[in-house]
């Protein structure tokens, strides 16, 4: 087995809100990197790292993280809607790996995936349908939330369970970094909000519509430098970059919930994704992080960062 990694913001603000010429050129480019050493890589087989923004997953049944034997997109933000092409039976191999390994995974075989599944694939493959690929979500950002510790757990698992078959598999991380934008919270939220995040019935194109435009003008907002949200955090992106590149991944164990959301903003768990997608590649043997881009772009409520990595000596 052949392992690499790559992380990767996203935002639903790209295309809609985008900053300033010369910082979306410098993201295209890093993005252009990343798309190269995945071509270059030429993954059999992508295990995605993503979470959801109550599109999928409610609180009906809330899971700490969920991996897909089937799955489709619902095309929100205008991303792509439709199946992707999950091997089920491969995937249902590295379930059953991940549970010998004595992590309690929950599996769905019909997963609902947004954005912050369909960006990444659409960014790197140029659609949801060109590669074989796991969906596995990792909650952040519905509370309460678990330890640190047990993302990188799941990812060792996935890792280790991944290394028994005899496939390139690229790990892939969706979302991140520091952020703090508009997503409705069940605490407090009027009764017809609480009643959807819990029974998940699906916004009709009007709520649906008026949701999408609330994350937009939050963005302009936010450039304007006119907000409620937590900053943007280069100091804090840039750290968990370093322990990401160090591989120093047990140094995220002692971050609390409640840290995060005070330093990076209520999103920042998000970089869930990311721990999994580097502690799956550390599973499979010692790393190296090839590029590494970042910066803070408020138009898009995000610290965003591109990264790419792959199995020492490869
Ligand atoms: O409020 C709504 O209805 C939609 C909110 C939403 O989906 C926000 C998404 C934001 C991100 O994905 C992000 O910044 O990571
Ligand atoms: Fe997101």
């Amino acid at each position: 087995m052949t392992a690499a990694a790559v992380g990767l913001s996203h935002s639903p603000l790209i295309g809609k809100n985008d900053p300033a010429p010369e910082v979306l050129a410098r993201v295209e480019d890093a993005v252009a990197g990343a798309k190269a050493f995945v071509e270059a890589f030429d993954p059999g087989l992508v295990v995605l790292f993503h979470p959801d923004h109550y599109n999928g997953f409610f609180y009906k049944e809330m899971p700490p993280f969920c991996l897909a034997t089937a799955a489709n997109a619902v095309g929100d933000f205008e991303s792509q809607a439709g199946p992707l092409s999950v091997p089920t039976d491969l995937a249902n191999r590295v379930a059953q790996g991940v549970l010998d390994r004595g992590v309690d995974l929950t599996v769905s075989a019909r997963m609902t995936v947004d954005h912050g599944a369909v960006q990444p694939l659409e960014v790197l493959f140029g659609g949801i349908d060109r590669v074989p690929v796991i969906p596995v979500y990792i909650n952040g950002v519905a509370t309460p939330l678990g330890p640190m510790s047990r993302i990188r757990a799941l990812g060792e698992a996935i890792g280790a369970a991944c290394a028994k078959l005899d496939k390139r598999v690229l790990f892939l991380g969706s979302g991140g970094l520091s952020h703090d934008p508009p997503v409705p919270v069940l605490e407090g939220a009027p009764p017809r909000v609480a009643e959807a995040l819990i029974e998940g019935i699906p916004p009709t194109p009007e709520q649906r519509a008026r949701g999408e435009q609330r994350v937009i003008d939050a963005g302009k907002a936010y450039a304007a430098g006119d907000t409620t949200m937590i900053p943007i955090n280069p100091t804090w992106d840039n750290a968990l970059l370093d322990i990401l590149a160090n591989g120093t991944l047990s140094d995220v164990d002692g971050w609390t919930v409640e840290q995060m959301n005070a330093e990076a903003g209520h999103s920042s768990h998000e970089v869930r994704t990311w721990i999994a997608a580097f502690s799956a590649l550390a599973a499979t043997g010692a790393y190296t992080m090839d590029s590494r881009f970042y910066e803070a772009i408020p138009e898009w409520i995000a610290g965003f960062a591109v990264a790419t990595a792959s199995q020492a000596g490869a």
